[in-house]
């Protein structure tokens, strides 16, 4: 386990601006390293948040965005036009505004697609998917993304991971349907911890005060069916993006004055 980083900025828009840069950066320099890029993107409005800020960022064009491979955290199972999908949110945010590979963008099958409204299904075939981009070099079921995303709740879920939720148990699986969820809607696919476990890099995301709570106790120590955003954590990095509100309940001490 990594020991998570913090990085706290002025305001939610500062956070989303530096969060892209940062993003930039970092596939820059895996595709410099390794010819291509894989970066794990989350749903809800930090998110989000981040992908507009770096479809505005002059920098965007040096990424080769025919070199990447696009994931998602977790995705709400509901027809593949719906709005509230996160995979149309990020395409309005960024996707559609550059030359990414239609066959790189690998999103996670929606409720009218060919597996009808079996979540369990969808989760197994996008694990499947996410089998076969693994290389030898990977060691294991899922690709090591070089950045993986995650938008932190107001109860500390991650993706579709929520406290006590059976999906935060899950240690074999790397993809799981979610029935049931607090945050509508109730059937979401979602990455789960092995997998999310996986990524070089884990960012956190948090803006507002509504996150001070969920911020302070996942950085506090609990534990990860309890706290899933606590269990989240990147082979060599775990970064924690907030903006100064959501940083308020954290220790004085944990990260230098803002
Ligand atoms: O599908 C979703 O809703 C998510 O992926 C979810 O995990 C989200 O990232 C958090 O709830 C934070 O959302 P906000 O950034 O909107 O607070």
């Amino acid at each position: 386990m990594t020991t998570p980083q913090v990085v706290v900025h002025r305001d939610k828009e500062l956070m989303a601006q530096a969060a892209a840069a940062r993003l930039i950066t970092k596939i820059v320099d895996a595709q410099a390293a390794r010819g291509t890029a894989s970066v794990v993107l989350t749903g809800g409005r930090n998110g989000n948040g981040l992908l507009a800020a770096l479809a505005a960022a002059p920098a965007r064009d040096a990424v080769d965005w025919a070199r990447i491979d696009l994931w998602w955290g977790d995705e709400r199972f509901v027809p593949a036009d719906d709005p509230e999908r996160n995979h149309v949110q990020a395409c309005e945010a960024l996707l559609d505004a550059v030359p990414v590979d239609p066959a790189r963008v690998h999103a996670m099958p929606a409720s009218d697609g060919p597996y009808g409204d079996d979540a369990d299904a969808a989760a197994a075939a996008y694990a499947e998917e996410l089998r076969r981009a693994a290389g030898p070099e990977d060691h294991g079921p899922v690709p090591r993304f070089d950045v993986l995303m995650l938008g932190v709740g107001p109860d500390t879920h991650v993706a579709s991971l929520f406290p006590e939720h059976p999906a935060a148990r899950e240690s074999e699986r790397t993809v799981v349907g979610v029935h049931g969820a607090p945050k509508p809607p109730p059937t979401r696919v979602s990455l789960t911890l092995p997998a999310i476990r996986a990524a070089r890099e884990v960012w956190l995301l948090a803006a507002g005060e509504d996150k001070a709570g969920a911020v302070a106790i996942a950085l506090g120590g609990a534990g990860e069916v309890q706290a899933p955003a606590a269990a989240a954590y990147g082979r060599s990095r775990t970064l924690w993006l907030l903006d100064r509100a959501a940083a308020a309940k954290l220790p004085a001490g944990l990260y230098p004055p803002v």
